[in-house]
């Protein structure tokens, strides 16, 4: 057996964090054969909830959970962790938009950066899942400058599995059968759910989701808002914010980026090279594939004048972002 690896979960007491944890206790994201030691990282107030997760934690008998160290100093929860997952944020409530979360949250990636910065591996895996995810992570690299800025990455792999499983229901074939939908952009209403490169698996064979599908209309309209909107539909049915499906993504995200995707590709937030006329220096969401650790675009597709328009949208707003986010953090 490995020696354990360190992982700190934030927001370790809230509704994320409940069913993320199991996941990465249990070997779903590391691999069955990878011990892992948990650092757990919420709030002063919330220890006592947390002393409630850390006794669940052990009543869940996990032959891989090596240890698990509940804190509410930064510091502490990120030394020597290989692996970071920043849940801990403020979520929406129902009429709020994402970024109306940014003055709140922001400050919180601004010093969880600085404590990264002093106390994790340099190697370290962060994914930021707490909103606005891509202008949380951009902010969180910008206060760690001893880790690389590849290592900064935001969720938004819970898009593509709505977006993949929206077609799969649509064609009908299991969620499985769908590849290849790209979610480009923010995670937030502008986001571009793009089917275009799409393939799915019917009878045996491999086809074109645009051609199975045969419906622009569709894919360019009730497609697109569905998945731009389904966090909101959440939240109008649930009055909380998507939790078990939350916690799932980020735990297909870290697994891929930790165990490689092969051929299949994955929407990750990371930090722009102006890659397809995307603006730099944003956290931007492309298709990637992972090799060895690495995550790399996938390069040479075709953008359509529609998509143009999409990609830039997005972009647009993720610089104005951007710069809310360090006009909050001078202070
Ligand atoms: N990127 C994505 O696809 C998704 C992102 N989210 C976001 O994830 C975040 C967490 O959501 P939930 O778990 O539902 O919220 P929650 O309110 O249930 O839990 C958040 C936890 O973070 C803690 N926290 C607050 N400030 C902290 C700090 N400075 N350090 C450590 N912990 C801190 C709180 O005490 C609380 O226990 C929200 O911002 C939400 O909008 C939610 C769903 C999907
Ligand atoms: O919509 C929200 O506020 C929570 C979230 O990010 C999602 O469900 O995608």
């Amino acid at each position: 057996m490995a020696e354990p690896i360190r992982v700190v979960v934030t927001g370790a007491a809230g509704q994320i964090a409940y069913s993320l944890l199991y996941q990465i206790a249990s070997g779903a994201v590391f691999g069955p054969q990878q011990p892992v030691f948990l650092h757990l990282l919420d709030i002063a107030p919330m220890m006592g909830v947390l002393e409630g997760v850390v006794m669940e934690l052990a009543d869940c008998a996990l032959p891989l959970l090596a240890g698990v160290l509940p804190t509410a100093n930064p510091e502490e929860a990120f030394k020597d962790v290989a692996a970071a997952f920043l849940v801990g944020a403020m979520p929406r409530k129902e009429g709020m938009e994402r970024k109306d979360l940014l003055a709140a949250n922001v400050r919180i990636f601004k010093e969880q950066g600085q404590a990264l910065d002093k106390a994790a591996r340099k190697d370290v895996k962060v994914l930021v899942v707490g909103n606005p995810a891509n202008t949380n992570a951009l902010i969180c690299s910008k206060y760690a400058p001893s880790i690389p800025k590849e290592n900064f990455t935001a969720m938004t792999r819970l898009d593509q599995n709505r977006a993949q499983s929206q077609l799969a229901a649509k064609i009908g074939v299991p969620v499985k059968d769908v590849k290849r939908v790209i979610i480009w952009g923010n995670h937030s209403s502008t986001q571009f759910p793009d089917a275009s490169n799409a393939v799915a698996i019917v009878g045996g064979a491999q086809k074109s989701v645009s051609e199975i599908i045969n419906d622009d209309a569709y894919l360019k309209g009730a497609f697109v808002t569905t998945v731009q909107k389904r966090g909101a539909a959440v939240i109008a049915a649930r009055k909380m914010s998507s939790a078990l499906s939350a916690a799932k993504a980020a735990s297909d995200h870290m697994r891929d980026w930790f165990l490689g995707t092969e051929d299949r590709w994955v929407s990750m937030g990371v930090v722009s090279d102006g890659s397809y006329g995307t603006p730099r220096d944003v956290v931007y969401s492309f298709p990637v594939t992972v090799t060895n650790g690495k995550w790399k675009i996938v390069e040479g597709l075709t953008i359509s004048d529609f998509a143009r328009q999409m990609l830039d949208a997005t972009g647009k707003e993720l610089v104005e972002e951007k710069q809310e986010a360090l006009d909050v953090c001078k202070d």
